[in-house]
């Protein structure tokens, strides 16, 4: 197939040179998707059915499958893509439903090469089942190296996340390692296989929390042959401005709550005023003349609309000239379309409009809200508090758009003022990981991307560790836009050990009482110690730690409380211990990750070493959000986790002894 397409000859067909362009850089996706990866087998699993088939073309009922399609120099199917239907009972099929399988045979490979596989005679009564030993061997594999995509071993719970269909939103509750972000990143490719020509138009996008963890998963998409899915944070959706400033706890969670959407809306209406003065229009010897109450009319008919404000200030001159066509009407001309667009576009008509419906700069209109207290006081009346108002007044009022010292949340209501001007434009299916951190501002931002397609959002309530983290899944989704959502929740862990998911999950009551604990699909029970130690011995007793678990296989994460980053930083270079920073690719010869606890959700290592929990939950303005972040770093361990402390454990942690 790559010799194919690296063979076609474009000259022939391609009439201009656009279009041969075109056509080659679409080829060379070709062939670049086509390359051949050392690491990635072209089939993991065969299915043979009880009878043939004929679904889609493929006759037959042998059918290997892969991560893409393979045929072979006739054009007759050799692996079928894990996405097509005919592929689907290899995830789904079981002793109780077999769907017409006779054989389930799964392949294991050590890097490239086969080495095992596994058999599972789906229709045999008399077969026992047993569990999975290559899903074992997978979920329990070292962690070197960025996240790998999970075809080979999806579970049926997750599948039937992965395939539902485009039009409906879904929304995914699961506890730390349930595979949450592998199940979207797989969703995003099934998609894009069974709506290729829609997404391709429309486009799709996931969002992450920071750039270290787009990072950390943005080579599983093009694994799967997937090459064009954007990536981005929030914070880059919203950067119309350059962010230079930040808020403290209080005024963030304000800046986020839905409540300033109307304020928003108000303000971006403010200027909107009614005609004191009739408009005079001059057409060659004649004058035509509007009274002031028929042009507040038009005026106020597009403020009852509710449609963009830039939209109404489009359509307000064409209404007005409507008025004065109606008028020549009635005096015996003939006015066609070009009359009224030239009637729109006299100075008298444009002056009415700015007078009436002045442009609005959004950034500029958020600037004044909270630089102007009297403009603040009156757009919130009824909606915000004076202390609230007082909180999100910036202490010094901003000169400019440029000067000013935007924080996150500023810029996401920059990003509505936008919206409530023009129209954001809506992507075809966007992916929201980690999404329980988000503020209702910002699920609004999000939800305006994705307001014509639909959205997938991920993540673990426990796990929300801004101060305006959602406390329901409703909630997010109602901001969202997104009401209809249906809530699915993944129980099974793949990531953490059964001991040290049960010793995070002491925490559970304190910061998320609704959530019961996850179990662990792992076999091997991890290894797992808690160490006191004296405040002197703390940073060598760290240094040790990760040593020994540096003696092991694969990766190595220290985490520890963000203010304490530089401390061991210097003490693992004293040590003569090399170390990477989150979002920096491990590889066999570097396996040491110094993670501060802001940047650890998400990622996973082999082995953890926790310094002070203490601190971690002290870093943070609360103690539920610090215990949350505590829980996150917890549970990013695959094989172990000690933890090493000297001031005393958070009382829940200590509690069990
Ligand atoms: N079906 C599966 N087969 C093999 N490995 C899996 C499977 N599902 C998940 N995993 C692995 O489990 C680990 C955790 O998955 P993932 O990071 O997607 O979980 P998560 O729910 O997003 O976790 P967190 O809440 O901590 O962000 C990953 O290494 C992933 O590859």
């Amino acid at each position: 197939m790559r010799a194919d397409a690296e063979s076609l000859d474009i000259g022939d067909v391609t009439a201009n040179w656009v279009n041969a362009e075109v056509l080659r850089s679409e080829l060379d996706l070709r062939i670049k998707s086509l390359a051949d990866l050392v690491d990635t087998p072209l089939f993991f699993g065969r299915l043979d059915y009880l009878h043939d088939l004929d679904a889609e073309g493929e006759h037959g009922h042998r059918f290997y499958i892969g991560r893409r399609h393979v045929h072979d120099a006739h054009g007759d199917p050799m692996v079928i893509d894990w996405r097509a239907p005919v592929s689907q009972p290899y995830y789904q099929a079981t002793k109780q439903n077999p769907r017409d399988v006779g054989l389930r045979r799964r392949f294991g490979y050590d890097g490239g090469e086969l080495t095992a596989y596994e058999d599972e005679h789906l229709s045999d009564p008399t077969e026992v089942e047993t569990s999975s030993r290559l899903l074992q061997r997978e979920i329990e594999r070292p962690r070197v190296g960025p996240m790998r995509d999970i075809v080979a071993t999806i579970q049926p719970e997750q599948d039937e996340i992965v395939r539902a269909p485009l039009t409906g939103s879904v929304c995914v509750q699961g506890a730390p390692g349930t595979g949450k972000t592998a199940v979207g990143l797989h969703r995003v490719a099934y998609l894009l296989y069974a709506y290729r020509e829609r997404l391709a138009r429309a486009g799709t996008l996931v969002i992450g929390p920071n750039r270290s963890f787009l990072r950390y998963i943005e080579q599983v998409l093009p694994a799967l042959g997937e090459l064009e899915v954007k990536q981005a944070t929030v914070d880059e959706l919203v950067a119309h401005v350059e962010v230079r400033g930040a808020d403290g706890a209080t005024a963030a969670r304000l800046k986020g709550d839905a409540r300033m959407a109307e304020v928003l809306r108000r303000a971006v209406r403010a200027g909107v005023r009614m005609p004191a003065e009739p408009l005079m229009v001059v057409r060659g010897s004649r004058r035509w003349r509007v009274p002031a109450h028929e042009l507040s009319e038009l005026v106020q008919e597009l403020l009852d609309r509710d449609i963009r404000y830039g939209a109404a200030r489009e359509a307000l001159p064409q209404r007005i000239a409507h008025s004065v066509l109606v008028r020549m009407e009635q005096a015996g001309e003939a006015p066609d379309d070009r009359t009224q667009n030239a009637v729109a576009r006299t100075p008298a008509v444009k002056a009415v409009v700015k007078e009436c419906w002045p442009a609005v700069e959004p950034a500029k209109l958020v600037l004044r809200l909270l630089s102007d207290a009297d403009f603040l006081a009156e757009m919130a009346e009824g909606i915000l508090s004076e202390e609230e108002r007082k909180e999100i007044l910036w202490d010094r009022p901003a000169r400019s758009v440029k000067s000013a010292r935007w924080s996150p949340a500023d810029a996401v209501l920059i990003d509505e003022a936008r919206d409530l001007v023009e129209r954001t434009g809506s992507l075809g299916h966007v992916v929201l990981d980690e999404a329980q951190d988000l503020s209702p501002m910002q699920y609004r931002a999000v939800g305006r991307r994705c307001s014509t397609g639909s959205v997938t959002i991920l993540g673990d309530i426990a796990q929300g560790t801004t101060p305006w983290a959602t406390e329901s899944w409703a909630a997010a989704l109602a901001h969202l836009g997104k009401p209809e959502a249906v809530v699915e929740e993944l129980t099974q862990g793949f990531r953490v050990p059964r001991t040290v998911i049960s010793y995070a999950s002491r925490l559970l009551p304190a910061i998320a009482p609704e959530l019961s604990e996850a179990t662990s699909v792992r076999d091997s029970p991890g290894s797992f110690e808690v160490r006191a130690v004296s405040p002197a011995e703390l940073d060598d007793a760290l240094v040790t730690a990760c040593r020994a678990a540096l003696a092991r296989e694969g990766s190595v994460g220290l985490i520890t409380a963000d203010a304490r980053v530089p401390v061991l930083s210097a003490a693992l270079v004293a040590a003569d211990l090399a170390h990477l920073a989150p979002g920096q690719e491990t590889s066999r010869g570097a396996r040491l990750t110094l993670v501060p606890a802001s940047l650890a959700k998400g990622l996973e290592y082999d082995y953890v070493v926790l310094d002070d929990p203490a601190a971690v939950v002290d870093g943070e303005p609360d103690e539920r959000t610090g215990l949350r972040r505590l829980y996150v770093a917890l549970t990013r361990a695959v094989s172990g986790l000690t933890v090493v402390h000297a001031a005393p454990l958070p009382g829940l942690l200590a509690a069990a002894g």
